[in-house]
């Protein structure tokens, strides 16, 4: 069984995976994004190639060599990092995760496959245990993320008994905006400590409210300082300030949403306001344009995003 060690908790950062013009990875410039993180975000845990790190799109050599760039430049910076060894290959998978805990990361996720698809829970659990399985010292985290693999199977359902089946099992990634299935995965295991980390940026705030122990995401690259003030506000319960910080990263999520927002557009945000450069991402996905990358420097300005200004008595400025 995993060590009960640390839990998994506050702030994690779905990381890039930096590239060069040419589509290499860029690993030169991993352990100043470490620093960048923790000294100007404050986010101490990461979550290593998955979809902001376009994990699925690297070879498994390359996903090896990421991971351990990260785990050897977070070393005595970083809380926990987490790597993301889901593949459609059970057999690539199960080396990854091998990997992982050879590498000494703190724990894996895993999607669900899909291509071929598990249509069952159960089917689902089997393939998910066979990866735990080759970690068996590893927290287990499964990765929920039904639009992008097209598996609707309900967290709940599939959390029900899971930990019979895979003894590592550590927590759910939601990334969903289901608050019934969430709310319920919390409901239904409070007494096993858990973590339940929420997925989708733009409301945490609704998602604490139903329990979240945590959340994962690409946002907390650049917005990680921005969202801790909301999760501080929310612990106070000051509900209302908590309620302000999340329209205001609201407002900059619907403004990059309505431009077109992904993967690439998150490396040229990350490369706009950290300084470092991110690259163009791999194909099938294409390179964020100049103009929106020009259109969200003025909205970050706009919002006081760029300098990190702390809000003036608590209170935002009207409108965006
Ligand atoms: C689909 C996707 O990439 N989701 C990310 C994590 O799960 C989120 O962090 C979003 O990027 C974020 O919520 C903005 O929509
Ligand atoms: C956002 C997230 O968790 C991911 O990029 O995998």
């Amino acid at each position: 069984m995993a060590s009960p060690k640390k839990k998994l908790q506050g702030l994690v950062a779905a990381t890039i995976t930096p590239m060069t013009e040419n589509g290499e990875i860029n690993f030169s410039v991993i352990g100043q994004y470490v620093d960048y993180l923790v000294k100007e975000q404050g986010v101490k845990n990461i979550f290593v190639n998955g979809t902001t790190g376009e994990g699925l799109s690297l070879s498994v050599s390359e996903r090896r060599r990421v991971a351990e760039e990260w785990v050897t430049k977070g070393k005595d910076k970083l809380d926990q990092v987490v790597i993301h060894v889901g593949a459609l290959s059970l057999k690539e998978s199960q080396e990854l995760a091998q990997h992982a805990a050879e590498i000494g990361a703190d724990g894996i996720a895993v999607i669900a496959p899909f291509f071929l698809k598990p249509w069952t829970k159960d089917v689902l659990i089997n393939f998910l245990k066979e990866v735990a399985a080759a970690a068996p010292a590893l927290p287990f985290y499964y990765y929920h993320i039904p639009a992008l693999t097209g598996v609707k199977i309900r967290a709940e359902e599939l959390l029900d008994g899971i930990q019979d089946k895979i003894p590592t099992f550590q927590g759910l990634k939601f990334s969903d905006t289901d608050l019934l299935d969430f709310g319920q995965c919390v409901d239904q295991h409070r007494q096993q400590q858990f973590a339940f980390l929420f997925g989708v940026d733009e409301q945490l705030l609704s998602a604490l409210v139903m329990g979240a122990t945590g959340a994962v995401g690409s946002t907390y690259n650049y917005l990680g300082k921005k969202t801790s003030q909301m999760l501080e506000a929310f612990e106070r319960k000051d509900f209302s300030l908590a309620l302000n910080y999340q329209f205001c990263i609201q407002r900059f999520i619907n403004f990059v949403v309505k431009l077109g927002f992904g993967v690439s557009q998150t490396k040229a945000i990350m490369t706009l306001v950290s300084g470092i450069p991110m690259g163009p991402p791999r194909l099938p996905l294409q390179k964020a344009s100049r103009e929106f990358t020009d259109s969200v420097e003025a909205k970050l300005k706009s919002l006081d995003f760029l300098s990190f200004t702390d809000l003036k008595d608590g209170k935002l400025e009207a409108g965006s």
